[in-house]
C-alpha cells in the first residue's frame, strides 16, 4: 500500500486508529478456547466488528511466537484474512526485527513476501546495512524504532552522544538511506513532550505511536504536537480495544472502544 492510499483511507474513515491484535489466551473470553483455533476466531471476530473505524491492524509477533506453530498460523491466517477481505486495511508486523545484512533479508522476505505485510517494526540499534534490505522492498513500509513509549527509552535513546541525542541521530541519518521515502517511526505517545523537536526533523514521516490507554499516553497532547497536514500519525491501542469485554459481547466492547477514539479523532482532524 502506498503512504497516498494510507492518507485516502484516513480522510475517508475520519480515523487514524491502528487497533492492536496483541491476543493472550489467558485474556480472551473462555468459550472461544474450545474452537479449532482461538486466537484466529478472536482475531476475525475483532476485525469483523472493528474495520470501519481504524485505518490498520498491529499484531504483535511475540503474542504469536509465544504459542508455537499454532500462533504463527494463527498469524498467517489473519493477515490472509485481512488481505483478502479488507484490502484497503494497513498492516504493520510489530516484530521489531533487525540483524546483519544477510538475516534482515530473510526478515523482511518472512513479513513482506511470505505474510504478506504493509510494514513492520525494525531496531535500528545495527545501523544502515540491517536496515537496508527492509527498505529494498520498495512498495513496503520500515518502521524504526525512534522514541519508544517505555521508561527503557530513557536508558539510552535520550542520551547525548556526540552533542547530539541517539533518537534524534536515529532520525537524522536514516533519512539520508537509499528508499527512507517508505519510512515511519515508532514514537511512544508517553513522550509527546519530544514531538516538537521530532517533527524539526522529520515533518512529514508517518509516526506509528503506541501507548494511548493501557500505558496512559494521551491523544490529544500527541495530535497537538505530532499531527501534519496528511495527519501523519497511526495511534495504536490494543489492550484498551480487544480486551473491553471477556464475554460474548467482546466483539462489540472492542468496537465501543474503538468508535470511541474514532470519535475523538475525526474532532481533531475537524477542528485542523
Ligand atoms: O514503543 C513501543 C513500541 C511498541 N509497543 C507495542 O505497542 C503495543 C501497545 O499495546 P497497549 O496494550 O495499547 O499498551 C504492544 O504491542 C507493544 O509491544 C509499545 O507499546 N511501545
Amino acid at each position: 500500500m502506498t503512504t497516498q492510499e494510507l492518507i485516502d483511507q484516513i480522510k475517508r474513515k475520519k480515523s487514524f486508529l491502528a487497533i492492536g491484535l496483541d491476543v493472550d489466551l489467558n485474556k480472551i473470553p473462555p468459550h472461544l478456547l474450545g474452537t479449532e483455533d482461538p486466537i484466529f476466531e478472536f482475531n476475525k471476530a475483532i476485525i469483523d466488528a472493528t474495520h470501519h473505524l481504524c485505518v490498520a491492524y498491529k499484531p504483535n509477533t511475540a503474542f504469536y511466537e509465544a504459542y508455537g506453530i499454532k500462533g504463527w498460523k494463527a498469524l498467517e491466517k489473519t493477515i490472509q484474512y485481512l488481505n483478502d477481505k479488507y484490502p484497503e486495511i494497513f498492516t504493520i508486523a510489530d516484530a521489531k526485527r533487525g540483524d546483519i545484512g544477510n538475516t534482515s533479508t530473510m526478515y523482511a522476505k518472512a513479513f513482506f513476501e511470505d505474510l504478506a505485510f504493509d510494514s513492520v517494526t525494525v531496531a535500528p540499534y545495527m545501523g544502515k546495512d540491517s536496515v537496508e534490505p527492509f527498505l529494498a522492498f520498495k512498495d513496503k513500509h520500515t518502521i524504526l524504532l525512534a522514541l519508544t513509549s517505555n521508561q527503557g527509552a530513557f536508558d539510552f535513546q535520550t542520551k547525548t552522544i556526540e552533542g547530539k541525542d541517539v533518537y534524534k541521530q536515529v532520525l537524522e541519518t536514516s533519512k539520508t538511506w537509499e528508499n527512507s521515502e517508505n519510512l515511519m517511526y515508532v514514537v511512544g505517545a508517553t513522550k509527546a513532550e519530544y514531538l516538537t523537536d521530532i517533527r524539526r526533523i522529520v515533518p512529514e514521516s508517518f509516526l506509528l505511536v503506541p501507548g494511548v490507554g493501557a500505558q496512559g499516553g494521551s491523544l490529544q497532547e500527541v495530535c497537538k504536537y505530532g499531527l501534519t497536514a496528511n495527519v501523519g500519525l497511526l495511534i495504536n491501542s490494543s489492550r484498551g480495544i480487544i480486551y473491553a469485554s471477556t464475554s460474548t459481547d467482546f466483539a462489540e466492547a472492542a468496537a465501543e472502544k474503538a468508535k470511541v477514539l474514532q470519535q475523538e479523532m475525526e474532532a481533531i482532524l475537524m477542528a485542523q
